[in-house]
């Protein structure tokens, strides 16, 4: 435990309603002492950082202004929401964030009546706060009330396609709707774009240099019309910013920009816009990621999320590794396969760090796109490329694959075309909980005709399946691997492409075969040596591919073993139900094999440890060894023996 910071004003809040008591002074001084919890918080639990201390001065304000959870307070992804906890009732379990039954790390409507949209994927908070504002319209009811929809978006968000839909609809629908555009010119990378560029522009100039210098007469700043009625409001927003704004054209009044760290700026801002404004508005805040603590500010990433660390230095306490991350496995060898390839191109959706791909852009930075939060624009990118007669690599994590999937159906998997998926953080993740476990990929690809699904079971099949993905041109293919180390196998030189659909033999056994589909291999592994100790010698096959499938290998294990459990790190609907429907058809059940099918459960698993999360889900080594005793009974053994 570090030393905790003295929070003199911060302890006397227990809800949002204590902040109405404070002084404009006070709630400034509040805020120096949130960012301090905040910073003494993180550094006990690990987690997202650099985007709670860009809004903790918006925290404050908001909340001092507006009355939660009546007001809906709607932060989008909810990685910067730690503040927002602290202030909401939750200070007192604040250090059990992302922990096993914990605080969740993100906006959680379960958790709390001040979280009233739940979130951590991106870009959804003004569909979100323009659907309260309709609800509140149109005689809508919950039990807190409902008034004004406030969503908070950063400019890494506004990448994505789904806020400009929904800035289309609130432009239209004009009903009151308050939109703050939180712009540090940060995502988690440094934000691309044409976009992000126009951002720049609209505060690079004279009106928010003007701001700041009088920012301590905020309210002056305001255009006085914006004080005399809701009838000019639009007008006088206008002047805050030179020439008309992308948003005052879709239908928004745009405030701004003004500076985030202002509170005297923001108190003012916020009470005149909750006074008058009527329609959408939009409040242009810029901020700084990390915004108050050294390390965070002045790192590459401003701090964006981090392990446990030192408060003093900001070094962080992270464990040694034993074996290369499975992320860094499969970039050195896409990097291998692109020396000999000059088709191969890359694509990571504002994720370059966490998919390996800054490793590829330093090799080959124009072979490279980081396209933003965009993975729909991403898929069909690649797909793009793919018919152009490059070889595309569509590098996303499992979760976030999900926004794309239309465009995987419609864009590539109908059309045949050979883009390559690079699927990361495939099965439980851990710290992120149910929001971001790559539970479902295989399902959802499984089940498309043409498509080629890998899963690897250990750092260096996965040096294999890029192979494979590089030199397989017949039709779109993916590969799953998941977050953390590999197992530390020895790594082969360059990856040697698969037969595909062309699972491997592990052990051969007698009285149970298990068919492994993905890193739970090594649990497998680890069952089989306690079942071997009570005489039960399980045959261990690692199928490599759910799609095709191996029919061959399968058709082989069921019909020399009693018993056979499929097992794979994925939901209900993936491999083992492509295995069963196989089994089904062959009449393999016919002839009474015994089968089970190892798979998450249905049901979404809270944050917790990755081993944690797998015991709660039942993927244990444990959970196999039982499954394989509970199928074998007895009489069943000593029939199989003789
Ligand atoms: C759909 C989706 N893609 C990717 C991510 C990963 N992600 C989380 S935060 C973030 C950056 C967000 O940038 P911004 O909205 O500007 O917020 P900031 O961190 O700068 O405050 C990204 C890419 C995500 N949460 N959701
Ligand atoms: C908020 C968000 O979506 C990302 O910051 C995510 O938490 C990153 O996850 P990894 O740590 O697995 O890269
Ligand atoms: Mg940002």
């Amino acid at each position: 435990m570090t030393d905790r910071p003295q929070t003199p004003l911060l302890d006397r809040v227990q809800s949002p309603a204590d902040l109405k008591a404070f002084s404009d002074t006070e709630l400034e001084r509040l805020a120096h002492e949130l960012r301090a919890e905040t910073v003494s918080t993180v550094s006990e639990t690990g987690g997202h950082l650099g985007a709670g201390l860009g809004v903790v001065e918006m925290t404050v304000a908001l909340h001092a202004v507006f009355d939660a959870p009546r007001d809906k307070i709607i932060w989008d992804v909810g990685h910067q929401c730690y503040p927002h906890k602290i202030l909401t009732g939750r200070r007192d379990r604040i250090r059990t964030l992302r922990q096993k039954g914990g605080l969740s790390g993100f906006t959680k409507r379960a958790e709390s009546a001040y979280d009233p949209f739940g979130a951590a994927h991106s870009s959804t908070s003004i569909s979100a706060a323009l659907g309260f504002a309709v609800a509140r319209d149109l005689g809508g009811s919950v039990p807190e009330g409902l008034g004004d929809a406030i969503a908070v978006i950063g400019d890494g968000a506004l990448s994505a396609g789904m806020a400009y839909e929904a800035l289309n609809c609130a432009g239209h629908e004009k009903r009151r709707l308050i939109v703050i555009l939180n712009d540090n010119e940060m995502s988690i990378a440094p934000p691309v774009g044409a976009m992000s560029k126009y951002l720049s522009r609209l505060y690079a100039g004279a009106p928010f240099q003007e701001l700041k210098a009088v920012a301590k007469g905020a309210v002056r700043m305001l255009p006085p019309p914006l004080q005399e009625g809701a009838k000019r409001a639009k007008d006088i927003l206008k002047h805050t910013v030179v020439g008309g704004t992308l948003f005052q054209e879709l239908g928004f009044s745009y405030v701004g920009p003004i500076d985030g760290h202002d509170m005297e700026q923001l108190l003012a801002v916020l009470r005149t816009v909750k006074a008058r404004a009527h329609g959408p508005i939009l409040i242009h805040a810029i901020t700084r990621k990390g915004k108050g603590y050294g390390p965070a500010e002045d790192a590459a990433d401003r701090g964006h999320a981090r392990a446990k660390f030192d408060v003093l230095t900001g070094k962080q306490k992270k464990a040694a590794s034993n074996a290369p991350s499975y992320t860094k496995v499969f970039a050195q060898a896409l990097i291998r396969e692109a020396e000999a390839d000059p088709r191969i191109v890359a694509v990571t959706a504002a994720m370059p760090d966490g998919t390996g791909l800054d490793l590829f852009a330093e090799r080959f930075a124009n072979r490279c796109f980081d396209v933003g939060i965009a993975e729909q624009h991403g898929v069909t990118f690649c797909a793009g490329m793919a018919a152009g007669g490059l070889r595309p690599f569509c590098a996303l994590y499992s979760t976030f694959l999900q926004r794309g999937y239309d465009q995987v159906v419609h864009d590539v998997a109908i059309q045949g075309l050979p883009v390559r998926f690079a699927i990361d953080r495939a099965g439980l993740v851990g710290a992120d909980g149910a929001t971001h476990a790559g539970s479902f990929d295989v399902a959802y690809l499984a089940n498309l005709p043409g498509f080629v699904v890998m899963a690897a079971a250990d750092e260096a099949e996965l040096v294999h399946m890029v192979a494979t993905a590089a030199a397989h041109d017949s039709g779109p293919i993916a590969f799953r691997f998941p977050r953390g180390e590999g197992t530390g196998v020895d790594m082969p030189e360059r990856g040697v492409p698969l037969e595909i659909g062309r699972g491997r033999m592990i052990r051969e056994g007698a009285d149970v075969a298990i068919l492994s589909f993905g890193t739970r291999l090594q649990e497998v592994l680890k069952a089989c040596e306690a079942l071997e100790a009570q005489g039960i010698r399980p045959t261990v096959a690692d199928a490599r591919f759910a799609k095709p499938l191996d029919r061959e290998l399968i058709l082989r294990l069921a019909a020399d073993h009693a018993a056979l459990i499929t097992i794979e790190e994925g939901a209900v609907g993936g491999f083992g139900s492509h295995v069963a429907q196989l089994l089904a058809e062959e009449g393999a059940f016919d002839t009474g094999l015994k089968f089970r099918s190892m798979t998450l459960p249905d049901a979404f698993i809270d944050q917790a440890s990755p081993e944690d999360m797998y015991a709660a889900a039942g993927l244990t080594a444990a959970d196999i060894e039982a499954r394989v005793r509970a199928l074998l009974r007895p009489a069943d053994k000593a029939a199989l023996r003789a």
